[in-house]
């Protein structure tokens, strides 16, 4: 508990050291010029600051003021960063208000660059004594029971986290094994978390395991903060996850436990291992997969709408066959077969799947890692196609999935080909953050004479059509749009654990939530400033499922009609306004 403060009076705590303490220590607690004039006199704060006494709004019009000053994006970051530690209240309005021009600071594509600089930014980050996620490696069950319960974001208050994103770092974005480093990622995802779904930021907790890296410059950088030794193998790797696991379900049984950006190799397997076992989903397979599975149910019905292109008659080729291919992959299957009516060998037809070796083919004479065997082709008759061009010739798609981290992969001779294949073709070049991508919106624009339907991982900015007025807005074909909602719903319905059925809910729920202004305009995805609402609508829909599949435990939720639901959802929102903060309260 805070320190208690008698809140009929005005007289000077009796400890104000501690409450001067906790306020310097606290972003929960401080909130700057906005304190009245009775809070600093009860709280001994006379003379300590100017005395203005100003609105929230009021400091978020300076502090955006000096955001827009910096010159650089990682300089937003880090005042961003600072402003979190500072002044919780004040960092979520701006975020909240501001949301498209504050998500690429705080998200992709500059997280990314924060990732990359973050050992030589750490330190200036955070305020003193403020931690900012939880940092965990090796150790004996009894010891990371300790240490988690060591992380409490707000000193002196019982720390009950909801949802935790927890990565090891080894494939943060498309930039690779970025060991320790990959904190940035957890502590963005949280505060989407935050801003979208009104998850409480008291009760996020952003995790970095630490097992080593192999990224060699890393280890060799005088500055690189986190373990300098190489990453374990699987018989080390796995039983120490499971460990780390373990501490957490123990500590925390009913927190969600997001997995994010976890190397392919362990991502499967992982899901696999825990999906049944704790409520846990993979961001990267599961989160990626709704999401774009919700632009392409949009894609679909507008070429329909359009072309007259018959659902049944699409064609897709998946340029990187990673977590994030492969679990895209899965979603759009289930939703030719559900909604389609297609067979799953019919479904699966419809995809082929391309990685670094090209065609993925079951005769390619190269061992397949497993999550690939499933969509490897075995109609290929002996014939194998390395190059893009080639693979699109073959196949004809009408759709054009990138997800391999190779920037300019998307050329302008591919291009051209998807658009010469097709009247609207479907290019989502989805690798982040924007340095990752295979091709930009103007160069999809430009190759395909305006005719693409689009979106991309990192939001591209705006394209005008040359000799015309008209401005296109291309498509943000990111897991943001998903991973709030389901975050939410899960703990709002506390299932026994997050099914497909639940995440194939936030898909489509996704794919309706478009307004008919939206969907006038062509867009495949709502606009980011109405993500709360859009979150609620998730969140909802993931609820219904786990009532309907009977796995919802929370008793307030059953019997519940869906704008019950709604409603219940929306009441678990936290904001700014609504919070109290520690000891502000008197
Ligand atoms: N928009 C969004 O919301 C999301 C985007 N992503 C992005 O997706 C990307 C991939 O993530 P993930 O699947 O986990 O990563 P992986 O590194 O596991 O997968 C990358 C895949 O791309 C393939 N690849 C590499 N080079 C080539 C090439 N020259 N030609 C064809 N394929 C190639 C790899 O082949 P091989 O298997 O042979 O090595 C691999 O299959 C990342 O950039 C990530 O940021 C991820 C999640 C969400
Ligand atoms: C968006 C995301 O989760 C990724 O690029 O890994
Ligand atoms: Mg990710």
């Amino acid at each position: 508990m805070a320190p208690t403060i008698d809140s009929s009076s005005t007289t000077p705590s009796s400890n104000p050291k501690s409450t001067r303490e906790q306020i310097a220590h606290s972003g929960y607690d401080n909130e700057g010029t906005a304190m009245t004039t009775e809070k600093r006199q009860a709280l001994n704060l006379n003379g300590l600051g100017p005395v203005a006494v100003e609105t929230l709004d009021k400091q978020k019009r300076r502090a955006m003021r000096l955001l827009r000053s910096k010159q650089s994006m990682l300089e937003k970051y880090i005042f961003l960063a600072q402003l979190r530690t500072t002044n919780i209240r004040l960092f979520y309005r701006i975020v909240m208000d501001e949301l498209p021009e504050i998500a690429p600071i705080i998200y992709t594509p500059t997280v990314g660059t924060a990732c990359m600089e973050y050992s030589n930014i750490y330190p200036y980050l955070a305020a003193p004594g403020v931690p900012d996620g939880l940092f965990l490696t090796d150790d004996s069950f009894d010891n990371l029971v300790a240490t988690i319960k060591n992380y409490q974001p707000v000193a002196g208050e019982d720390f009950q986290p909801d949802i935790a994103v927890i990565t090891d770092g080894s494939r943060i974005l498309g930039l690779g094994d970025l060991g320790v480093n990959g904190i940035g990622i957890p502590i963005g995802k949280l505060q989407l978390y935050v801003a979208g779904a009104g998850i409480d930021p008291r009760k996020t907790l952003p995790i970095v395991l630490d097992l080593g890296t192999n990224n060699d410059k890393f280890r060799q950088d005088e500055f690189y903060l986190g373990l300098r030794q190489p990453r374990p193998a699987d018989d080390q790797f796995y039983p120490v996850v499971d460990k780390v696991l373990s501490a957490l379900h123990t500590v925390y049984p009913q927190m969600v436990i997001q997995f994010e950006d976890w190397s392919s190799e362990h991502a499967f397997g992982l899901l696999e291992k825990y999906q049944n076992k704790i409520v846990c989903f993979n961001d990267d397979i599961q989160g990626t997969g709704a999401v774009i599975l919700s632009g392409i149910i949009n894609a679909i019905r507008k070429v329909e709408k359009d072309d007259g292109v018959s659902p049944k008659d699409h064609r897709v080729v998946f340029y990187g066959a990673g977590s994030a291919g492969i679990g895209v992959a899965h979603q759009i299957q289930e939703y030719f077969q559900i909604e389609l009516g297609l067979s799953e060998d019919e479904a699966k037809r419809l995809f082929w799947i391309v990685d670094s070796k090209g065609l993925v083919t079951l005769d390619r004479g190269d061992k397949l890692a497993k999550h690939k065997v499933y969509y490897a082709r075995d109609d290929n008759h002996g014939q194998q196609t390395k190059e893009l061009l080639d693979i699109l010739d073959y196949v004809k798609p009408t759709m054009l999935i990138g997800l391999s981290s190779q920037p300019g992969a998307f050329n302008a001779q591919i291009l051209r080909r998807m658009g010469e294949l097709n009247k609207s073709p479907v290019v989502f070049p989805l690798s982040n953050p924007a340095t990752q991508a295979e091709c930009s919106f103007e160069q999809a624009m430009i190759n395909t004479d305006n005719r693409v339907i689009f979106a991309s991982g990192t939001a591209f900015p705006n394209f005008k059509i040359p000799g015309t007025n008209e401005v296109k807005v291309p498509g943000q074909g990111n897991n943001m749009y998903i991973f709030p909602g389901v975050g939410l719903g899960s703990r709002v319905a506390r299932p026994t654990s997050i099914s497909g059925g639940m995440i194939y809910a936030s898909a489509v729920a996704l794919a309706d939530s478009l307004t008919a202004d939206e969907l006038a305009q062509g867009w495949l995805y709502p606009s980011l400033t109405r993500i709360r609402e859009v979150s609620a609508i998730v969140a909802t829909a993931v609820v219904e499922k786990a009532i309907e599949e009977g796995i919802a435990q929370a008793a307030e939720v059953k019997g519940k009609s869906h704008d019950e639901l709604l409603a219940a959802v929306n009441e678990h929102m936290w904001s700014p306004e609504s919070d109290t903060f520690g000891v502000s309260h008197i």
